[in-house]
């Protein structure tokens, strides 16, 4: 069978402000904060009177009297206007603390999280110094210092902040100097303040740019607290903590003197926060894979015309022109095209192809397991014992996995829980779809441990992940697969990250439970090797179509396309180095391989 190969369309990322934009709490507290910004900055040129100015006859005036919008306060001067500049004075001084704090807090952080050691210790206990005292009471105690005034009230909160940003930044540091890009920045050469700059700044730029975004309200709020206290802005300067301060003693008389500050106060903090928490969203590069959003339990299914949802007499396993990609800003950027196979019970089929060719997402969408968003499935349909899997409801779905359908993944220890006993991870496997006792899911996992070919099975039930070998892993992988009796097992490169003598035991693990239990096996690979091994057909991939399938001895005797010969001549035989260049050399002259 050969299909047309996909055009390979690389897919466009979303840019940062698309994301930010996307966020609608972000986008609104970015609107908010810039109509505000805007009125603070143009208070120069706004027709506002005279925030100084004081008019004994008009004082504490209700709001919308003549002239004056917001009314006035305990001195006859103009709430609007004093409103307007006293949120420049706030902004300005919150947000230059927030630099200072992020400068020096993130410079200590740097240093004392790359040298590590006596430097580390020394800065850290400077910062843990500052961090045992109540931030107020040490904020009070600077500005008591120093004497008080806006400037001072401006060092006090940049310094009682300056742990928060070196902690932070410290974290890491530490665990971004361990990684190999560092090592290797060290190797070609290259000084420790060149790696400070080059590699590790960048890396901890985000974070820094995350804490200052979601501490700048935090800030503002503090340096109106001191205000509030008379220690931060002297009149006749004031920002909107003194307004209120000084509107203290009016509060029952004239209450908008101080909701009115106050209610500033919110608005700015609230949108400070509200964009601070959407550029986390956009910075974090956990949440930056399409969309900010949480994936769905089930990938997206957008099919225009659905085949029939029943299939009489089907095998275990009908696949008929699956088609799958991801929503890039509307636009689906395919990634599997018209995939059809079947896979009857007892039988071993291989799905094999080069990276990215789209065994991944044709495996994780049988059982709508493609992250959405992005993933979408458009069209085709999956019978597992002849019931369309794309056309049950969500719980029908999640019923299904495990039980019928299972997954042993490439890597268990990523998949595996690290703070977990496996006993504890197998029995969970069991617990989800059956309502028995822990103590009998206990002693099942320890039998499931025992029938994948674990050694003292009971005791190691006992072990973390991090305590097996890279075979064990696997095999509890599986063990978790079999938790529920299965009819199909989708094994996607389950020997890919073991060695030679590793893989060759899973492998007969996997042919041993397909004997013994009928259990039919989707196994994916990138490696013929393993498919002349171990599977009855074979289904060859390329760019998202399969170009190529059959029973696997006649496409390895017979090869129809291509790309199945060359990868057919990738496979190195011991002793045949001439014959496999003499089967590569030809399409290497044809400019193929
Ligand atoms: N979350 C995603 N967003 C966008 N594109 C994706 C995503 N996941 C996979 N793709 C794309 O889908 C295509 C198929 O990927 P897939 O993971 O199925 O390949 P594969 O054959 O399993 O490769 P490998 O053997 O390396 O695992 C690739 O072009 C890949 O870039």
């Amino acid at each position: 069978m050969t299909n047309a190969a996909l055009p390979a369309a690389p897919p466009r990322r979303r840019s940062n402000w698309q994301l930010l934009m996307a966020n609608r709490l972000a986008a609104a507290g970015l609107f908010i904060l810039g109509f505000v910004v805007l009125l603070a900055v143009l208070a120069p040129v706004l027709p506002l009177p005279n925030p100084d100015i004081t008019d004994q006859p008009n004082r504490l005036l209700p709001p919308l009297s003549p002239g004056h919008l917001l009314g006035t306060d305990h001195l006859g001067r103009d709430i609007l206007s004093r409103l307007i500049w006293g949120t420049q004075v706030s902004l300005i001084v919150g947000i230059s603390a927030t630099a200072i704090a992020a400068l020096v807090g993130s410079v200590i952080g740097l240093v004392a999280g790359y040298a590590r050691g006596a430097t580390d210790t020394l800065l850290m206990r400077f910062v843990d110094m500052l961090m045992a005292f109540p931030y107020i009471l040490l904020a009070i105690a600077i500005v008591a210092a120093l004497g008080p005034g806006l400037l001072n009230a401006l060092y006090a909160i940049a310094i009682v902040n300056i742990p928060f940003f070196a902690r932070n930044i410290r974290g890491v540091t530490v665990s971004i100097r361990n990684r190999e890009f560092v090592d290797a920045a060290r190797l070609s050469g290259k000084g420790d303040v060149a790696i400070l700059f080059t590699e590790v700044l960048p890396n901890v730029l985000p974070v820094i740019v995350i804490t200052m975004s979601t501490t700048v309200g935090w800030m503002i709020l503090e340096t109106a607290g001191l205000s509030f206290l008379g220690l931060g802005a002297q009149p006749p300067t004031s920002d909107l903590g003194s307004m209120l301060g000084q509107a203290r003693a009016q509060i029952f008389t004239a209450p908008h003197a101080s909701i009115i500050p106050g209610v500033m106060i919110f608005i700015l903090v609230m949108s400070i926060n509200l964009l601070g928490d959407g550029i986390r969203d956009v910075l974090d590069p956990r949440l930056r894979s399409g969309s900010l959003a949480r994936p769905m339990a089930v990938t997206q299914i957008r099919r225009e015309n659905p085949p029939p949802s029943n299939r009489e007499n089907a095998p275990a396993l009908v696949v008929e022109q699956l088609s799958a990609g991801f929503d890039d800003s509307g636009r689906i950027t395919p990634a599997i095209s018209g995939i059809s196979f079947s896979l009857n019970r007892g039988e071993c089929l291989g799905l094999i192809g080069e990276s990215g060719s789209g065994k991944s997402v044709t495996a994780l969408s049988l059982m709508g397991l493609v992250a959405s968003p992005p993933g979408v499935i458009t069209g085709g349909a999956v019978y597992v014992d002849g019931r369309d899997v794309l056309a049950m409801d969500e719980n029908q779905i999640i019923a299904l996995r495990g039980v019928r359908v299972s997954y042993v993944f490439q890597d268990p220890l990523t998949t595996l829980h690290p703070l977990y006993r496996v006993g504890e991870q197998v029995a969970e496997a069991i617990l989800a779809h059956r309502p028995i006792g822990r103590r009998e899911a206990g002693e099942r996992a320890v039998e499931l441990m025992e029938q994948v070919g674990i050694r003292d099975a009971r005791a190691r039930s006992r072990a973390f992940p991090h305590e097996l070998s890279g075979g064990q892993r696997q095999r509890i992988g599986i063990a978790m697969a079999l938790a529920n009796d299965p009819d199909i097992i989708v094994a996607d490169e389950p020997t890919t990250a073991l060695d030679v003598t590793v893989q060759k035991r899973i492998l007969d693990l996997l042919q041993g439970l397909r004997r013994d239990r009928g259990l039919a096996i989707l196994l994916i690979t990138h490696d013929f090797g393993v498919v002349a091994d171990v599977c009855d057909r074979v289904a060859v991939m390329k760019n998202g179509v399969i170009v190529e399938q059959g029973a696997t001895a006649g496409v390895l005797r017979n090869p129809q396309h291509d790309y199945t010969r060359r990868l057919i001549a990738c496979v190195p035989e011991l002793g045949e180095g001439r014959t496999f260049l003499d089967r590569v050399r030809p399409l290497m002259a044809e400019g193929r391989a």
